[in-house]
């Protein structure tokens, strides 16, 4: 349920998204002037009808009347408000833009800059949702809520001067007005909305995930029937849930609404019995009329304030939601303008790692690759091996101890030194929907065919896209879907190789090739790689023996094997 600290985020916010503030300025502008021409409307022609009346009385003064001034002042508040109204809409809507979009992108940078496993964290919707949905809810902050109160303060404050020069007894029912908007709006708001708006905002997320699960686990839900079936009427609870609380935060909403409609209708009641009962003597009978209309349609200026304020409590969620992604320290953070190293070697001393909440899994861990070197790295599954090479190129950070790339340490390279020295491709390789050819540019942007043939022919490739009626333009479907297992973990190994960098780091690339195509790939990378560092991970350990050294990673410790032994492990 949102709190007084998400309010005081939304308000941070506030200053942020000031960044359209001409946009929003115009926009407060052009709603005075419509709630100007509104309000002059229905006062002059109340005061117009009135007068008419009154001058019909004898003939003389009817004659005297002057119909054409009134008339054309009817006219041009009409006038004022359609125009007016146009121009706030287009300017609002640009203003809101402006600042969702500069919003997003803040949102994208600083998750941009967040590691893997730190994205990982979260769920998917999740992200999505914080990215289009939170987002999305703070235009409810300027457009819906702050402009239109502040269009109707503004007109309130001049409204009360007018009122005040003709009838002073009148001028408590404009100021009225103001302390119900300014005071007992946003606190009714807050407290109706508090916790049906908290519930639906945090119920709309929660079911986004549900279906997302159900959506991305449908393979395996369909075999698993009971499974599917729990998931299934989750989901559904999920959305009844939500519904509720819609339904309840739009009964509140009527009631809110119904308050103020209340509230502008005792305005000019309030009125009319101090006309009555004589209290204004001093101002002529047309333009009390005319005060008593324009304090009814007092109620355009805060007819869009209640479902504003009662969505309060959900944009300050969605600010907190906001806040707490956007304030993460990126882990491992980059230099800005990094040291460039004078070699390409590769020193690891006195390394300590433990993932959050698991114990320790490397304390004190060495290793040296000089350049060039091509080196194996066996050992168990759940060793650490694919943990180490992320540490090797840095998405993680260690706990303690340091790597040094050419005598560096890598928290003193920038980030773009690092990836073009340390190509790296891990277990999970992702393609995106887009085509072959654009899937292997994402590592080098300036392969030509030739040049994504010749690695494709490398990894074992090549004869299958020959064979695609498409060939490198083939579409691949989102996360590879349209590719088998083997051909993704391919197509990743291709785009390391494509990348040419001095360091290649290999984390199972030959994962599901039987024994002869493994030994090929093998041979080939190597060739491929000759005078570069190449780190090969595997947990299998048939043809080690052409490496230059074999190292076996278990329980946190590094062993080099003896060539006799490596030999044996064939
Ligand atoms: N992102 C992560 N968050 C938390 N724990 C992790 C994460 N990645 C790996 N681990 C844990 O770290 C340990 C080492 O995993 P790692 O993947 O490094 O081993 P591995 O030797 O590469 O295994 P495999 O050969 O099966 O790929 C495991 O116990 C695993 O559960």
């Amino acid at each position: 349920m949102a709190g007084w600290r998400e309010l005081r985020v939304l308000l941070g916010y506030a200053g942020r998204l000031a960044g359209a503030g001409p946009w929003l300025l115009g926009a407060l502008l052009l709603a005075c002037a419509t709630l100007a021409g509104s309000l002059g409307l229905l006062g002059l022609s109340g005061w117009f009808l009135s007068a008419t009346a009154i001058a019909g009385l004898t003939p003389a003064s009817a004659q005297a009347f002057n119909f054409f001034l009134p008339g054309a002042g009817v006219r041009f508040f009409a006038l004022l408000r359609t125009a007016s109204r146009w121009g706030e809409r287009v300017v609002s809507h640009e203003a809101t833009f402006r600042l969702i979009a500069g919003l997003r992108l803040w949102l994208y940078r600083r998750l941009a800059r967040l590691s893997p496993s730190q994205l990982g964290r979260h769920h998917g919707s999740d992200l999505l949702n914080a990215l289009v949905r939170d987002v999305d809810a703070l235009d409810n902050l300027y457009p819906r809520l702050l402009l239109p109160l502040a269009a109707a303060l503004l007109c309130f404050a001049v409204l009360a001067l007018l009122v005040g020069q003709m009838a002073p007894v009148l001028v408590w029912l404009p100021l009225g007005l103001t302390a119900f908007a300014l005071f007992v709006l946003p606190l009714a708001g807050w407290l109706a909305g508090r916790r049906p708006a908290s519930a639906w905002v945090a119920g709309r997320a929660g079911l986004r995930r549900e279906l997302l699960d159900c959506v991305d686990g449908l393979e395996d839900l369909a075999l698993h029937q009971p499974a599917w079936q729990a998931r299934r009427a989750a989901a559904l609870a999920s959305s009844r849930h939500w519904l509720k609380q819609q339904r309840s935060l739009q009964r509140r909403g009527a009631w809110l609404r119904a308050l103020t409609v209340l509230l502008t209708g005792a305005a000019a009641w309030g009125a009319l019995m101090l006309v009555a009962r004589g209290g204004t003597a001093e101002a002529p009978g047309p333009w009390l009329a005319a005060v008593v209309l324009v304090l009814l349609g007092a109620h355009e200026a805060l007819q869009a304030l209640p479902g504003a304020c009662l969505e309060l409590p959900g944009t300050a969620a969605a600010a907190a939601r906001l806040e707490g992604l956007a304030s993460q320290m990126p882990r491992p953070a980059f230099a800005t303008a990094g040291a460039q190293p004078p070699g390409n070697g590769l020193t690891v001393s006195g390394l300590a790692f433990a993932w959050p909440d698991q114990l320790p899994l490397f304390e004190g861990l060495s290793l040296s690759v000089a350049e060039g070197e091509h080196i194996a790295l066996l050992g168990p599954s759940g060793g650490g091996k694919s943990t180490l090479v992320s540490l090797l190129a840095r998405l993680e950070e260690a706990d303690a101890g340091e790597i040094r790339l050419g005598g560096v340490e890598l928290s003193e390279l920038d980030e773009s030194t690092l990836r073009a020295r340390m190509s790296c491709a891990g277990q999970f390789s992702w393609a995106q929907a887009a085509t072959l050819a654009e899937n292997l540019r994402l590592a080098a942007p300036e392969a030509d065919a030739e040049r994504m043939m010749a690695v494709l022919r490398l990894v074992g490739l090549a004869d299958m896209v020959s064979a695609w009626r498409d060939g490198l333009q083939t579409w691949v479907e989102e996360g590879g879907a349209s590719l088998s297992g083997g051909q993704r973990r391919r197509l990743g190994l291709a785009r390391a190789l494509l990348r040419e960098t001095p360091i290649t780091l290999l984390d199972e690339p030959t994962e599901g090739l039987d024994p002869a195509a493994e030994a090929a790939l093998v041979a080939a990378v190597r060739q491929h790689l000759r005078g570069r560092t190449l780190i090969w991970v595997t947990h299998r350990p048939a043809g080690l023996a052409a490496f230059d050294r074999v190292l076996r990673l278990e329980q946190g410790r590094l062993a080099e094997l003896s060539p006799a032994a490596v030999r044996a492990l064939d």
